[in-house]
């Protein structure tokens, strides 16, 4: 297993109280796969990715689990180490690439520095290489683009940028924090394209965050269903997508627009995730749940295998 996460809790301590980031989640990606986490605003997708890159702020403590990535736990990571894992091993690719970017740097000469220091090859070499990562994320004339400041780029120009910047170490694990959201449709599908055709032709494996379901079905081949702070549903997407076990991943794919008729609003899932300071006993879904029975209000479901790949936090699936 490349990448595991076992029973992973991260709480935000403030002069507010403690903020219940994530409760016992547990997720796993294989060398080269492409796993989807997706969930409402706030259902702990960032905090997840965070954790695992070392990046959680002062306030933030893990309270209890693993991550481990090739059997290490990066969790008990020195600083020194890092150096070797963040942006090497582990990529990683934000929703706004403006962040990642230089921005008085023209980004031929940003990419070629990265390769210089990754792959310790002559200037003359990296800026070649420069050029062809450029090329391998089909931006054209990437001579010219390599001359250019990052703002006299588009946005999706930007976030390829930022792609050929992550994959050029290689990584073996790229974390993708909505890179698509800020984009218009057609770019998004194009940058969700080349992402895929990476993954496949370098072997790196992927840990896709949206709040989109659509963007799951179009990429990713399994998918983690995240409800405030916990893992609820896993399992292969077509199957998630094709029969929903848990309410809330049913809730979350009624809420897709409906494609036959873009005028349709989007339906929003009725009532609230819970005060993340104040977590109820129970079930957390059980206040907005069609489906909820005595049961889910009283007892925590945990996460259990429903068939031999599928796994959901669900009274009713038992
Ligand atoms: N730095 C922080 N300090 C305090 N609380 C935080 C901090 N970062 C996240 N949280 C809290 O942790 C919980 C999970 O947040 P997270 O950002 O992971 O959600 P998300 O699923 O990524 O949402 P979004 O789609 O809006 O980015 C939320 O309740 C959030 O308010």
């Amino acid at each position: 297993m490349l990448l595991e996460i076992k029973n992973l809790s991260v709480e935000f301590r403030g002069i507010r109280g403690t903020v219940q980031a994530l409760k016992g989640v547990s997720l796993s990606i294989e060398e080269g796969e492409i796993l989807g986490i997706v969930g409402e605003s706030g259902s702990g997708k960032s905090v997840t990715a965070l954790a695992i890159l070392g990046l959680l702020g002062k306030n933030a403590a893990v309270t209890g689990g693993e991550v481990l990535y090739r059997g290490r736990n990066l969790l008990t990571l020195e600083k020194k180490a890092w150096t070797t894992i963040r942006g090497k091993e582990i990529g990683m690719v934000f929703q706004e690439p403006m962040t990642a970017l230089h921005p008085t740097m023209k980004v031929g000469r940003q990419l070629a520095e990265v390769i210089r220091r990754h792959r310790g090859v002559s200037r003359r070499e990296a800026r070649r290489l420069a050029v062809a990562a450029l090329e391998e994320v089909h931006i054209r004339d990437p001579q010219s683009v390599a001359e250019k400041y990052p703002f006299e780029l588009s946005g999706g120009m930007r976030q390829r940028v930022v792609i050929a910047l992550a994959m050029s170490s290689p990584p073996s694990l790229l974390i993708a924090d909505e890179p698509t959201t800020a984009l218009d449709v057609t770019t998004q599908h194009e940058i969700l394209k080349l992402m895929r055709e990476l993954s496949e032709k370098r072997g790196t494996a992927v840990l896709f965050i949206t709040h989109d379901l659509g963007v799951v079905a179009e990429l990713c081949r399994r998918v983690a269903v995240m409800y405030a702070g916990e893992v609820v549903e896993t399992g292969p997407t077509a199957e998630v997508l094709r029969a929903p076990v848990h309410p809330y991943t049913w809730a979350l794919l009624h809420a897709l627009p409906d494609l036959a008729d873009p005028q349709e609003p989007l339906k929003a899932i009725p009532g609230e995730a819970p005060d993340p300071r104040a977590r109820p006993a129970g079930c957390l879904f059980a206040p907005r749940c069609h489906k909820k029975v005595a049961r889910c209000q009283r007892e925590k479901p945990s996460l259990e295998p429903v068939s031999q790949n599928r796994h959901t936090a669900c009274w009713l699936a038992r």
